[in-house]
C-alpha cells in the first residue's frame, strides 16, 4: 500500500500477507472469546447454536461483502467456517466446565 505496485516484490507481498493473517488471528482469538462468554448465558448451555442468530450474521456479512470488491458467496463461506470453529470453542469451554477444569 502507498508504494508502486510494480516495485513490490513477491516476498515483500507475502510477508505483507503474513502480517495481515497474524492481526486476522489475532481478531479471530477476541472473537472466539466472545463467544465463549455468550456459551454460558444461554438459558440451555447445551444448545449453543441459534441458526437465526447465525442467519443474521451470514446476511450481515453478505450485505457487508455486496458494498466491497469480495464475492459475498465466498465471504458467507468464510463465516460458515469461522461459526464452526466458534461453536467448537463454546462446546470445548462447556465440556471443561462440566469436568471443573475451567476453573
Ligand atoms: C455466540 C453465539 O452462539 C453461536 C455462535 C455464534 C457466533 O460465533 O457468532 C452465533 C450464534 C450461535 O450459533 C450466539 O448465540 O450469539
Amino acid at each position: 500500500m502507498g508504494r508502486d505496485l510494480n516495485s513490490d516484490t513477491i516476498a515483500d507481498l507475502r510477508h505483507a500477507i503474513d502480517i495481515v493473517d497474524t492481526k486476522l488471528f489475532e481478531l479471530l482469538e477476541h472473537r472466539f472469546d466472545l463467544a465463549t462468554r455468550i456459551a454460558p448465558l444461554k438459558t440451555d448451555p447445551q444448545a449453543i447454536e441459534d441458526v437465526d442468530r447465525n442467519r443474521e450474521i451470514f446476511d450481515r456479512i453478505a450485505a457487508l461483502a455486496a458494498r466491497t470488491g469480495i464475492d459475498s458467496v465466498d465471504a458467507v463461506e468464510i463465516w460458515r467456517a469461522i461459526l464452526r470453529a466458534s461453536l467448537s470453542c463454546q462446546r470445548n469451554f462447556l465440556a471443561r466446565s462440566q469436568s471443573g477444569s475451567n476453573e
